[in-house]
């Protein structure tokens, strides 16, 4: 159970939301020296920092760009009297790797985990009618406990670096945006929405989950603003007659309104959007409203130019845009849970999201996609670090789930990638895991888990866990690449059929297949890293797709070319994407466009 309240930030005659985001103070702190130096109180010559933002990109020296350790932030805040009567918040969307929060040189909070909310109270710390300073002690250093997993080495110059085991740039700051929220001592913390489809019209089950004892009341409203339903009570059931069905391609939203009241006296107002929907797993199909959908899309990132893996409006637009445009129906939120605006946005234009724990770099390597599918074995679930990890990665499924939770878009929860997963203990962990996460979600989403190519059939030991299987495969690429095509193809057919022997009735997604691509590259005929290997290649993977039924879906990877740490087979980063990093389309993009949309 969280002790914090991770809901959105909304303003209405209740409370209050305002965003915080802007130019902020900033200070590295390599000799971890802020702390006995009064930085909570106030940085000492800080240059500024955007926010939300990666702090990288923005230096000109490497010393900036790959710094790991400790860093500092800091902002001041007018905080009016009229909030007196109010408890007040500092909600972070996150903060990577860790933080500690302060208000007026108080710690009020620390959170381990940097993609999911950070939320500290703030009330016994605040001077009302005054200016108030918040600083974040933060930290991106790697390890084998904390989600991501990698490890942090130490340069002959003294500096940290951190060593990834996983493939994208250790990003981090304050890379999504921070409110300060004011709302009444006894609040609504929590809402829960469950559907049951029953003809024409919906059953909406609620829970309402607040700090108090006062009335509740629960209203709906369809999107010309009509009340269509209501009820009182912290639980309850409201029918939806003739009701709109949010669907893929197709959303409609309705407002739920939620009320805490003191006879005719409002205590508290909280609202959000909801799609009335459902999601399961029938035999080989992936069911929305009852009907099978095959997923169209990608594995996707937080990440572009200068900004790093900061939140920005305008890059979600043109993702959207781009995806659409392609004829793409679904993403992976690979490797980590995205920005809430991501969701909030998947729920208002009909995108199907598989919601992804950062539980990636479970195989120690910090080559993890060369290594894996050569059957290199690091025995990752047999350290003493792993107990620490678990409770980490527990609470992070924990907040994952409960955030996410109510969004339509929201049809699966991926709960690890590409971990070992051949070992009992590896089977143990995972088990847990599982189990936890199916105790968290009250709409019962399907769990799920990305699997790389050591993970044969005959091998692994956790596939049994999942509602449908993920599998991230690049025979053609990492495996049989270039000349040897038609060999990879050989290989993949194996592989498949032994899947189907299993005879599982599930259904499997590709959640990973690609090349990298540099866009300039033309080749007749075909090499590698040419755009016309990349078309080649996405071919075969769609010939032996198209083979087997039980494969309900195709989620390329990558969404678009995105940074990684520097290496002998990285050109500035990967290059898998179907358009380059700043949005714009390789050839691959228009034979991915004609093969989506033939298959609606
Ligand atoms: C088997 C490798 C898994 N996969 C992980 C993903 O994060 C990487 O970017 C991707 C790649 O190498 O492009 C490989």
């Amino acid at each position: 159970m969280l002790n914090f309240s991770e809901l959105y930030p909304c303003s209405n005659q209740a409370r209050m939301a305002q965003l915080l985001d802007g130019m902020w103070k900033f200070r590295f702190d390599p000799e971890e020296k802020g702390l006995q130096e009064g930085w909570q109180h106030k940085l000492p010559d800080p240059i500024s920092m955007p926010v939300p933002a990666s702090f990288s990109d923005f230096f000109t020296t490497k010393e900036e760009r790959d710094f790991c350790g400790d860093f500092w932030y800091e902002t001041e805040v007018f905080i009016p009297r009229e909030w007196e009567k109010q408890e007040l918040e500092i909600r972070f969307g996150s903060i990577t790797h860790r933080a500690g929060v302060y208000c007026n040189g108080s710690l009020t909070t620390t959170h381990e985990g940097g993609f999911l909310p950070v939320v500290a109270r703030v009330t016994d710390h605040v001077k009302f009618g005054e200016i108030n300073t918040f600083i974040v002690k933060a930290n991106n250093e790697l390890n084998e406990e904390s989600l991501p997993c990698g490890a942090t080495m130490v340069l002959s110059d003294g500096r940290k670096l951190a060593r990834p085991y996983f493939d994208f740039f250790n990003y981090s700051g304050i890379q999504r945006s921070v409110w300060l929220v004011s709302k009444p001592g006894e609040s609504i913390e929590d809402f829960i929405v469950d559907y049951e489809l029953n003809g024409e019209d919906a059953i909406v089950h609620y829970q309402i989950i607040t700090n108090g004892n006062h009335d509740v009341s629960f209203e709906l409203y369809d999107e010309d603003k009509q009340q269509v339903a209501k009820s009182t009570g912290t639980k309850g059931s409201v029918t939806v007659s003739k009701a709109h069905l949010w669907n893929v391609g197709k959303a409609y939203l309705y407002q739920a309104v939620m009320r805490i009241w003191d006879g005719e006296t409002l205590i508290d107002e909280y609202s959000s959007k909801i799609g009335i929907r459902t999601v399961k797993i029938a035999g080989k199909e992936i069911q929305i409203n009852g009907k099978a959908v095959y997923l169209k899309g990608f594995g996707k990132h937080e990440d572009f130019e200068v900004i790093g893996r900061g939140f920005s409006w305008g890059v979600l637009k043109r993702d959207f845009e781009c995806m659409k445009w392609i004829g793409a129906n679904c993403f992976r939120t690979s490797h980590y849970p995205y920005a809430e605006e991501w969701y909030q946005f998947a729920d208002e234009e009909g995108f199907l999201i598989i919601d992804e724990v950062p539980a990636v770099g479970m195989m120690r390597s910090t080559r993890n996609f060369a290594d894996a599918g050569t059957g290199k074995f690091t025995r990752f679930f047999e350290t003493p670090t792993v107990p620490n990890l678990l409770k980490n990665h527990l609470q992070a499924v924990e907040e994952m789930i409960v955030r996410d939770k109510n969004h339509p878009s929201v049809i699966a929860w991926s709960l690890f990638n590409e971990p070992e997963t051949t070992s009992e203990e590896s089977k143990e962990y995972f088990t847990k895991i599982f189990a936890a996460a199916r105790t968290l979600d009250p709409q019962n989403r399907p769990m799920t888990g990305a699997f790389e190519k050591n993970s044969q059939p005959e091998l692994c030991k956790c596939y049994q866990l999942c509602d449908f299987i993920c599998l991230n495969r690049y025979y053609g690429w990492y495996i049989k690449g270039g000349p040897e095509l038609v060999d990879a193809r050989e290989a993949f057919l194996i592989e498949m059929n032994k899947w189907k022997d299993k005879n599982l009735n599930i259904p499997f997604v590709f959640t990973e297949f690609g090349t990298d691509t540099m866009a300039a590259e033309h080749k007749l005929p075909s090499i590698m890293w040419s755009q016309e290997y990349q078309n080649e290649y996405l071919d075969m993977n769609f010939e032996i797709f198209d083979q087997f039924e039980f494969v309900q879906g195709e989620l390329v990877w990558n969404f678009a070319d995105f940074q990684t740490t520097e290496g002998i087979m990285r050109v500035n980063g990967n290059k898998k994407g179907i358009f380059n990093r700043v949005r714009q389309p390789k050839s691959a993009a228009f034979v991915l466009k004609k093969r989506w949309e033939s298959l609606d």
